[in-house]
């Protein structure tokens, strides 16, 4: 290509970029008016039901280039920087940095938030009760490990609510100092990576090693960073935060490794049309209550996408997920009727039927 016709296509190129800016200027100055009647009626600055509306709209009259994936992260990133301009408000998640929880975290409040990371998920929880942080982000559940024990606790526990659902693909990465497989003589990961990641080892002859459970796959990566001999099954961010080489990307046995993630505060979501509920069931304890209550969803047309019994201090208690919101009508009268055993957890934009 001529010098010539390269600078042509530059200049259309800036002052594209130059009409980009000054809309998305245009937009923040409206996006501070409907900060202002927000702050002045006390409604929360995020509404992830009204941000799912926006890309849904997109995405149907586009006719570009441009596919769903790619207009969802260009404008998530848009709304996260308005609403953070609007009103910086911290987001705790469950570190440290480079988590996976970090990374379901930036998909929804991007790359100028200011992020807590939390050793723990109770501590997550707590900086958002304590008002701290007005976001917390933890996992729910994993598709080869299950649900999550802490963070069931915790939404028994704590009077939040869950305002979003993320789901994240799992890849692992074992990254090493290493040049050879056959040079690492212990691996560092969380205890659930290793499941995860089997087969892995297996085929490649690291079955025998030592694998050593830490809190993070973050955290395995600064040990596998210091120790000779060592590597970590990490996350590809985690290994390219701290400069340790990758040997093996991809290496988790399913090809379907996903975890879903929570995003919990202090204010209940106006209905999307397209919503999930959860909510956290006590049966009285007489032979039959399952059933009825069951009988009762099935009776309203409700579709129930997950039910799965769990142990809180001695008592069994079922965590449900269902399709539709806490508002409509059908799901109110079973709410009314069930109000001692039923908590209701939250309302949110449905990003799958499960993962
Ligand atoms: C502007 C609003 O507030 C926030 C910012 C949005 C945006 O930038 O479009 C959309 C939803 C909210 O998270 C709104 O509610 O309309």
């Amino acid at each position: 290509m001529s010098e010539k016709g390269l600078e042509e296509l530059r200049n259309k190129l800036d002052s594209i970029d130059n009409e980009l800016l000054d809309l998305i200027n245009k937009r923040m100055d409206i996006v501070h008016q409907v900060g202002v009647l927000k702050a002045n009626s006390g409604g929360s600055i995020y509404r992830p039901e009204r941000e799912r509306a926006i890309i849904d709209r997109l995405d149907k009259i586009n006719t570009g280039k441009l596919n769903r994936r790619a207009i969802e992260a260009l404008f998530l990133e848009v709304f996260a920087i308005s609403r953070n301009f609007e009103l910086p408000e911290n987001v705790a998640f469950l570190g440290p940095a480079g988590s996976f929880t970090h990374q379901a975290a930036e998909t929804r409040f991007g790359a100028m938030s200011s992020y807590l990371p939390i050793a723990s998920i109770k501590g997550v929880f707590r900086e958002v009760y304590t008002k701290k942080a007005k976001f917390g982000v933890i996992p729910i559940e994993n598709s080869s490990n299950g649900i999550v024990s802490d963070t069931i606790n915790c939404l028994t526990k704590y009077d939040l609510k869950i305002i979003a659902e993320v789901i994240l693909d799992i890849h692992h990465t074992l990254a090493t100092t290493c040049d050879k497989v056959k040079d690492i003589k212990k691996i560092y990961s969380k205890d659930i990576a290793f499941e995860q990641c089997r087969k892995f080892l297996e085929n490649v002859g690291l079955d025998e090693v030592e694998l050593i459970p830490v809190e993070s796959t973050t955290k395995a990566v600064q040990y596998a960073l210091k120790e000779k001999g060592s590597a970590a099954i990490c996350s590809h961010v985690g290994a390219k935060m701290y400069n340790l080489p990758i040997l093996f990307e991809n290496i988790e046995d399913k090809d379907n490794n996903r975890t879903r993630f929570f995003i919990v505060s202090d204010f209940e979501n106006a209905r999307s049309g397209k919503d999930k509920t959860s909510v956290l069931v006590k049966l009285p304890n007489k032979s039959g209550a399952l059933v009825e209550f069951l009988t009762d969803f099935n009776e309203a047309k409700i579709n129930l996408t997950k039910i799965k019994s769990h142990i809180v201090e001695g008592d069994s208690i079922f965590f449900i997920d269902f399709d539709g919101h806490k508002d409509d009508e059908h799901i109110q009268k079973i709410f009314t009727k069930h109000k001692d055993s039923i908590k209701f957890l939250g309302s949110y934009v449905k990003e799958a039927d499960d993962i």
